[in-house]
């Protein structure tokens, strides 16, 4: 069994030509580090997710874990409620991440029901859930692709359901964007990754990575028909929000 975690270093050596970034093995051995240092708030982010979900979730609902990576949210979830309270269905395209997913729930959370999918968010058809975490994974979607999951996300929520949606976000003014990036590249220095890292992650994630802004986020949902919108988190270009469809 691979269940390793070993310190990120994918861009710490110079590479003549950056190649674009991609969820491969070599990604998944140092996710959990590459994440924690990478991501500001995405713990506190984590931690938040099952007191939400006890406040919010109908006893024994589905909770999708969209791009749900090495299942992160799921040992999060199983860590704060009962195996009654809810059933998990992790969701990913990488067949890497979905293995190691699949391994660390089945030991971690032997108690609870918990489900990992290898699929694609944008085509996969959904169960109703009362839940639905999206914890950057949509700024991986083309743009144009970005509408149409968060309608179909809409349409699979039960009454009284919540999204939680967190991203890397750009800020549309472009003089606090540019603030905001400078001291996002001063959170990761200070988090050791180096000059080189910094500029050569940075190469690889372009027209990866596409950011769109808090607004745009709060447009989206809102066509999509969501009742109410609420910005809940945010620490520099990072942010989440949480979706409420109505009761009816
Ligand atoms: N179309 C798609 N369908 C399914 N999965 C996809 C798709 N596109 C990308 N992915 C998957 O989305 C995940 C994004 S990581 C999420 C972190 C996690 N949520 C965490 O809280 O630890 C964020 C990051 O590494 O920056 C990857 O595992 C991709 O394989
Ligand atoms: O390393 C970076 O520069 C990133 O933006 C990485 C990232 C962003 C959001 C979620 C996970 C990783």
């Amino acid at each position: 069994m691979s269940d390793a975690s070993y310190r990120d270093a994918i861009f710490s050596t110079p590479l003549d030509r950056v190649a674009r970034f991609s969820f491969d093995e070599r990604v998944v051995a140092c996710f959990p580090d590459m994440i924690r240092r990478s991501v500001p708030g995405y713990g506190q982010i984590l931690g938040m997710l099952g007191l939400i979900a006890a406040r919010h979730l109908r006893h024994g609902a589905r909770v999708y874990d969209l791009g749900c990576s090495l299942g992160a949210t799921g040992l999060a979830l199983a860590g704060t409620l009962s195996p009654a309270a809810f059933r998990y269905i992790g969701v990913d395209l990488s067949p890497a991440m979905v293995a190691r997913a699949r391994e660390t729930l089945t030991e971690e959370c032997p108690d609870h029901a918990m489900e990992v999918i290898e699929g694609d968010i944008r085509t996969l058809e959904y169960a109703p859930a009362g839940m639905i975490v999206l914890n950057f994974t949509l700024q991986f979607l083309a743009p144009e692709d970005r509408d149409a999951v968060i309608q179909r996300l809409y349409q699979a929520l039960e009454p009284g359901g919540v999204l939680v949606l967190s991203e890397k976000v750009k800020a549309a003014d472009e003089q606090e964007n540019a603030w905001l990036v400078e001291r996002y590249h001063d959170f990761k220095r200070a988090n050791g990754y180096s000059e080189m890292e910094i500029s050569q992650k940075r190469t690889a994630l372009e027209n990866v990575l596409i950011p769109d802004t808090l607004e745009g986020h709060h447009e989206r949902l809102a066509r999509a028909g969501f009742a109410r919108i609420h910005t809940w988190f945010q620490f520099l270009n990072f942010a989440s929000l949480i979706a409420f469809k109505d009761c009816r």
